[in-house]
């Protein structure tokens, strides 16, 4: 059966502290994305953004309300059962790439599946690392790799398992312009030929931009979305949301 949603909240708070120094990051938010959509989410500092990707992604709790990533709630279930959805089901891109220093290209990206238990094939792994330019790179450690390259094997490292969502954490952030155009091509072609979902947080309007979908969020709140956004219409709906929070 198709799943319409591939990450669902509904109602989900997030309160950090107690008392008179509790912070509520994330305030009652209900959104759906889609099964096969890109979505960026962007909003002032403070506003949220993390806490709601992590969240979703089930690498925080959430205070109140519901999380369901592929149709299972991840707020409840044991540690067990998310820990394997965390393996199966989703991916993960951070800005600083947190590849494994001394591992190779190959190794990094055979990493998840030996988490999950299996025993990759050299094929497996290396078509992958093809798919993303680095078919010349397998042996290389990250430190024998450019940004661009580190974030690449990231990438290959996420798609290995083909998550049904990717969860990207300025994927773009620590790159220069042609690194940032190649990735996001990359991250395009998992929604648009592999039907994968993508969800981003970004502060830049040209990456958020690549997205189908834009989230805006302001006092842990979502307060705007942009559909097939533009880089003009993403700034200016930013400084919309940073001159009123
Ligand atoms: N571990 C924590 N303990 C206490 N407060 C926290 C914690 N993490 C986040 N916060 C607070 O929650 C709010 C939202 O933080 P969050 O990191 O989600 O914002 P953000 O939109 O991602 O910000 P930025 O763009 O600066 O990264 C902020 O007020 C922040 O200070």
């Amino acid at each position: 059966m198709a799943i319409a949603s591939a990450v669902e909240l509904r109602a989900v708070s997030r309160v950090y502290g107690s008392r008179q120094t509790a912070v509520r990051a994330l305030d009652g938010v209900t959104i759906d994305f889609p099964a096969g959509s890109w979505t960026a989410v962007m909003g002032p500092s403070g506003s949220g953004k993390s806490t709601l990707l992590h969240c979703a992604a089930g690498l925080e709790q959430v205070t109140e309300g519901r999380v369901l990533v592929a149709g299972q709630d991840i707020t409840e279930g044991d540690d067990e059962e998310l820990t394997r959805l965390r393996r199966t089901v989703i991916g993960f891109v951070f800005q600083s790439f947190n590849l494994v220093g001394s591992l190779t290209a190959e190794q990094n990206v055979a990493m998840p599946l030996r988490l999950a238990g299996q025993r990759p094939s050299r094929d497996q792994v290396r078509s992958v690392l093809a798919e993303v330019g680095l078919a010349d790179r397998l042996r290389h450690r990250p430190r024998e790799l450019s940004g661009g390259q580190q974030q690449r094997v990231a990438i290959a490292r996420a798609m290995v398992t083909r998550p049904a969502v990717l969860f990207a954490d300025e994927p773009t952030g620590a790159l220069d312009t042609r690194s940032a155009r190649t990735v996001l091509g990359l991250l395009r072609s998992m929604v648009d030929a592999a039907g994968q979902t993508i969800v981003m947080v970004t502060h830049d309007p040209a990456t958020a931009a690549a997205a189908d979908h834009v989230l805006f969020l302001s006092d842990g709140r979502v307060v705007d979305r942009l559909d097939g956004p533009t880089t003009r219409a993403v700034a200016d709906r930013l400084a919309h949301w940073e001159v009123a929070s």
